[in-house]
């Protein structure tokens, strides 16, 4: 180990209830929404093949006419209350909404800048209403922001010479300026979801931003931030200089999930997907595969599965309404959610040896376990091997109380659920109840007559 000034300052996870809360969501919506939704990733009828909030790096487009995209950002069918409607509909717990993507766009009338809603012909703050509608649904919001600002004329991509750091020094103020601001005018916000941290300049930033953070939570006690927001002393990001994890959570699933438990270091952590390959912003065209909802299902299983969160993006319009795609795979989810969010919210790593067929998730509330199928085998045969000492009492179905099994013991805390003919053709859950070798129940199931 080496001394660090700007290291990890906790190790192991948070267990505050602030952090529990976060840790029981399971599901949670990520909505990116800006200028960059205006052109959908097209321009002057050109199809941009990056990732449509990214357009503005584009050759074919130019700064200045990217920018006065901003007299043209006038969202007349924007209804906060509708769209938290569909992310209540769906099952999520909390919401992470860009406040200021790359572009340095506002999505609330900042003090510290004219590049605002305020500006725009919409005139209105969006962030304020949007906490308020999905906090009415009980939703809890994360403020996504990026420390990355292309339309402030301070931020550099590296330090090389004084003038640089003259910029970047009047860049951090407006940066802790801008970070106060939203901490203060949404008090309600669990958290910060920074992006935008990878270039130099920021890099070598480790003091200020270690204050910043420091200074942050003083300000907002049980705030969550995550991994991503800053470096050691020696550039290292997400895991220090002593491979401790800095921040609340690893942030550094995007668009991938692990594969196992070991990967994740015994942290909390989030992945943030989209439905298209690589699409945050809104894009008229999606190309490519399109994540179907049993999909989506399976990865929020994987994610749940293995301690953390699986967070789903969606791409509002530039009139404010969702796209029908986005409508519809919220609402299938929805439809499974309702039946089977027991096995997802307040889940958590099972420990036990993960199968073929699927996902072990333990849900810390009812202490039970919950088996969520996705591939069933040919032999109509689940294989369950249980953690040491642990058996099984009971097994039903979580979408039919009365459908039930006896799992038949085959060696040593190994069994098989023999599944009935008729297996849905969706994942679905199956429910154990467990308890220790040697208990009041007797050791479980007797080997198959
Ligand atoms: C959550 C996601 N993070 C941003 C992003 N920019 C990147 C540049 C390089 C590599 C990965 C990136 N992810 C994406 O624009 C989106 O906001």
């Amino acid at each position: 180990e080496i001394s660090l000034q700007h290291g990890a300052h906790r190790l192991g996870r948070r267990n505050d209830a602030d952090m529990a809360r976060w840790r029981a969501y399971g599901l949670g919506q990520f909505i990116h929404w800006g200028l960059y939704s205006i052109p959908g990733g097209e321009w002057n009828g050109k199809i941009y093949n990056g990732a449509a909030e990214w357009i503005r790096t584009w050759k074919e487009v130019s700064p200045q006419a990217y920018d006065s995209l901003i007299y043209r950002f006038n969202p007349i069918k924007f209804n906060p209350d509708s769209w938290a409607a569909v992310a209540g509909r769906m099952g999520v717990k909390y919401v992470t909404i860009t406040t200021k993507h790359h572009d340095g766009f506002c999505l609330w009338p900042s003090k510290y800048t004219n590049f605002t809603v305020a500006h725009s012909p919409y005139k209105k703050d969006i962030i304020g209403p949007l906490v308020k509608a999905y906090n009415k649904q009980g939703i809890d919001v994360i403020l996504y922001f990026s420390i990355m600002d292309w339309h402030n004329p301070d931020w550099r991509y590296d330090i090389k010479t004084r003038d640089d750091s003259i910029a970047f020094n009047r860049f951090k103020q407006f940066t802790r300026n801008q970070l106060l601001e939203l901490l203060t005018r949404y008090p309600t916000a669990k958290g910060l979801w920074f992006d935008g941290t990878w270039d130099n300049s920021w890099v070598k930033q480790a003091a200020f931003a270690d204050s910043l953070e420091t200074e942050m939570r003083k300000l907002r006690p049980g705030l969550i931030i995550g991994s991503r927001f800053r470096a050691d002393e020696y550039g290292k990001r997400h895991f220090d200089s002593n491979g401790n994890l800095m921040g609340d959570y690893e942030q550094g699933w995007e668009r991938k999930i692990p594969e196992k438990i070991e990967d994740v270091h015994g942290n909390d952590w989030d992945c943030v997907m989209t439905i298209p390959e690589n699409q945050w912003g809104y894009a008229k065209t999606w190309s490519g595969h399109i994540k179907t909802a049993d999909e989506l299902l399976e990865m929020l299983a994987k994610c749940v599965s293995l301690d953390g969160n699986f967070v789903l993006n969606f791409g509002p319009k530039p009139d404010g309404t969702l796209r029908t795609e986005e409508q519809t795979l919220a609402k299938a989810i929805g439809d499974w959610m309702t039946v089977n969010k027991e096995a997802i919210y307040n889940g958590e790593y099972a420990g036990f040896a993960k199968q073929d067929w699927g996902y072990f998730i333990k849900n810390t509330g009812t202490n039970k376990t919950y088996m969520v199928i996705f591939n069933v085998p040919v032999s109509g045969l689940l294989r369950v091997t249980t953690p040491l000492h642990t058996v099984i009492n009971k097994a039903y179905d979580l979408g039919n109380l009365t459908q039930t099994y006896t799992p038949e013991e085959i060696g040593t805390s190994t069994y098989f659920i023999h599944l009935h003919q008729q297996t849905p053709k969706k994942p679905f859950v199956i429910v154990l109840e467990t308890g220790e070798t040697g208990k009041s129940h007797g050791t479980g199931y007797e080997k198959a007559k």
